[in-house]
C-alpha cells in the first residue's frame, strides 16, 4: 500500500456513466445521465431527497433493487460493468452506517476486505498491519468496533473498502453521522486516500461543505431531463 503521494492516474481509469435511466413503477427518476469521473477526482452528486442518488450508486455497484428498470452503460477503466455481478466490478462503497461487523475485531473487519486472491495467513496479516498503520490505528487490532470513536470506525470502514483494491469509490453520505469537527477531518482523510490511489470517486451528499471539500465538479440531480452541471 502506498503513502499519500498521488498515484499515476493512468490514461483510461475513469468511471464513465452513459445514458443512465432509472425508472420505478412507471415513474422516471433519472433520465439520460452522462457523467465521467476522472481518476483521483471526487465528483459530488446532490439533489433533493428521493431523486434517485443512492439508487444511481446502487446501479453502478450492481446492487440496484430489481424493482427498478435501468438503462444505460457503466464503464470503469475501459471495462464494461453493466451486467457484471457486484463482486466482479471492483467498485468500493462506503455508507452513512459503517456496517462494521460488531462480533469481529478491528483486524478481522479489515481482513474481511482482502480479496481471496491474496493467499496465505502471513500475507493477509501483513495487509491488515499496513492498513492499520495507514489508518493511524496501529495497536487497535483486537478492539471491538463498539469501543471505537466515530472517526476511528470511519477509518476502519474506509480501509476495509480499500483493502478490496477497488478501482472506483462510491460514497453514500458517509460523513452524515459524524459531528461537525470530526466530519471535516474524516472527509479530508477519505478524499486524500481516494486521490492518492487515483480512484474515480462519486460522493452523494446533502451537505454543501462536503461538496466544497471534495473540490471536484458538482452534479445536481433534479427532475428527469433537468440534470445540471456546476
Ligand atoms: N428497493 C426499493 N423499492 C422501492 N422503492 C425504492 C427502493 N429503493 C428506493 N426506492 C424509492 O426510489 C426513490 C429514490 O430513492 P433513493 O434512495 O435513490 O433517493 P435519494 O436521492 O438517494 O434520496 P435521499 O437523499 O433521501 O437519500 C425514492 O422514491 C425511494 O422511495
Amino acid at each position: 500500500m502506498s503513502g499519500l503521494a498521488p498515484a499515476d492516474p493512468g490514461p483510461d481509469r475513469a468511471l464513465v456513466l452513459e445514458g443512465i435511466g432509472l425508472r420505478l413503477g412507471g415513474r422516471s427518476l433519472v433520465e439520460g445521465l452522462d457523467l465521467t469521473v476522472p481518476p483521483g477526482e471526487v465528483v459530488t452528486l446532490m439533489g433533493p431527497s428521493g431523486v434517485g442518488k443512492s439508487s444511481l450508486l446502487d446501479f453502478v455497484c450492481g446492487t440496484l433493487d430489481p424493482a427498478f428498470e435501468a438503462s444505460g452503460r457503466v464503464r470503469l477503466a475501459g471495462r464494461e460493468l453493466t451486467g457484471l455481478p457486484p463482486e466482479r466490478r471492483a467498485v468500493g462503497i462506503l455508507f452513512q452506517d459503517d456496517l462494521l461487523f460488531p462480533h469481529l475485531s478491528v483486524a478481522e473487519n479489515l481482513a474481511f476486505g482482502i480479496p481471496p486472491s491474496v493467499r496465505g495467513r502471513r500475507r493477509r496479516r501483513a495487509r491488515v498491519a499496513e492498513a492499520l498503520a495507514e489508518a493511524g490505528l496501529a495497536g487497535f487490532e483486537s478492539r471491538d468496533p463498539a469501543t471505537l470513536s466515530g472517526g476511528q470506525r470511519a477509518r476502519v470502514a474506509l480501509f476495509r473498502t480499500l483493502l478490496a483494491e477497488p478501482r472506483a469509490l462510491l460514497l453514500d453520505e458517509p460523513f452524515g453521522k459524524l459531528d461537525v469537527a470530526l466530519r471535516d477531518r474524516v472527509r479530508r482523510f477519505v478524499f486524500d486516500h481516494a486521490r492518492a490511489r487515483a480512484l474515480p470517486t462519486l460522493l452523494v451528499t446533502h451537505d454543501p461543505a462536503d461538496a466544497r471539500a471534495a473540490g471536484g465538479p458538482r452534479v445536481e440531480l433534479s427532475t428527469p431531463g433537468m440534470q445540471q452541471f456546476g
